[in-house]
């Protein structure tokens, strides 16, 4: 234990379980859906070879079996041209069969990403991040059945109401300022029925430990394997780990995945997200909860 440690170990923030409950919903709201003749399919395209890529969307289409939502699965080769790409999202925005659909990212450095994620049609978009849904996150257009949220950010939020953890008036520090999450989850946050206080740190930020060591709740989402130390932390901090990198296991030579949040982070946090086993779930969880709500909303 050093001078920074909190008096017991962190407790876990697993997102395993209530990722678990989510999805038993999610099946139950689905049921409803096809006793009334609407089937809700995801659709998903990838680009390239990328395994992690790969493992992520094989992830998508086996939740989708769980909760009995349909899978659609365009699989591109990385030399596609944005024309070729752009013709394959013209065909989901048509497909019925396909009432919602992601683009999985990161996309080969030859495809303009925002070009592509304009194209999907906003009512199929089950990334939530589309112009017009980010645009209605801005707005802060309230009902969930309006418009989808990104999966991440939406994902954070509903990991740490699910543990109880009050964020009203607590000074959150978002790490990383990528579309995804960091942008996103900041509007998020500061939603009046959240009232978190925000500061979003990147790669520009000067003093990055001055600003770990006045937050409540850190969450960290840069990519960057162990950037954020323990001794940085204030005692008692929450802390989500949502960085995904690819490591070397020293004792294995095998391939792992590692978070941005260095291990022993726990002796000095009140909660902390497992990595993996944290946010991936609940990210899993909330993309299924956009299909069924854009499903539903068919209905309304
Ligand atoms: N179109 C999108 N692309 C990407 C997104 C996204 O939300 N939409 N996010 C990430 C990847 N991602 C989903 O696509 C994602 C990442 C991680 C997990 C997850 O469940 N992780 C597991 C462990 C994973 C492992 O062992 O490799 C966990 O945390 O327990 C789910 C989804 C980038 N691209």
């Amino acid at each position: 234990m050093n001078i920074f440690s909190s008096p017991q170990p962190a407790r876990i923030l697993d997102g395993k379980a209530p990722a678990a409950q989510i999805k038993a919903e999610l099946a139950e709201r689905e049921a409803k859906l096809k006793a009334r003749g609407i089937t809700p399919g995801l659709g998903t395209v990838l680009v390239g070879e990328d395994p992690g890529s790969q493992w992520y969307v094989a992830g998508k289409h086996r939740d989708c079996a769980e909760v009995g939502i349909e899978s659609i699965r365009r699989d591109l080769p990385e030399n596609i041209t944005q024309e070729e790409h752009e013709s394959v999202l013209d065909e989901l925005n048509a497909d019925p069969a396909c009432t919602g659909y992601i683009v999985q990212l990161p996309l080969p450095k030859h495809i303009d990403t925002n070009r592509i994620l304009e194209k999907i049609d906003p009512a199929k978009d089950a990334d939530g991040l589309h112009p017009v849904n980010l645009g209605r996150l801005v707005l802060n257009v309230n009902d969930p059945l309006d418009s989808p949220l990104p999966c991440t950010p939406h994902g954070c939020v509903e990991l740490l109401l699910r543990h109880d953890i009050e964020l009203a008036g607590r000074k959150v520090l978002v790490v990383g300022r990528g579309v995804t999450v960091g942008r996103p989850l900041g509007l998020l946050l500061t939603r009046r029925n959240i009232n978190a206080t925000v500061t979003l740190a990147h790669t520009g930020t000067e003093d990055l430990p001055a600003e770990l060591n006045q937050a409540d709740v850190v969450i960290a989402a840069a990519g960057m394997p162990h950037m954020i130390r323990a001794e940085d932390l204030k005692p008692g901090v929450v802390v989500l780990d949502v960085g995904v990198s690819r490591v070397e296991d020293e004792e294995t030579g095998k391939s792992r995945v590692t978070g941005d949040v260095d291990p022993e982070a726990r002796s000095v946090a009140s909660w902390l997200s497992p990595n993996p086993g944290g946010v991936g779930p609940m990210t899993r969880a909330m993309l299924l909860a956009n299909v069924v709500e854009a499903a539903e909303r068919q209905v309304v």
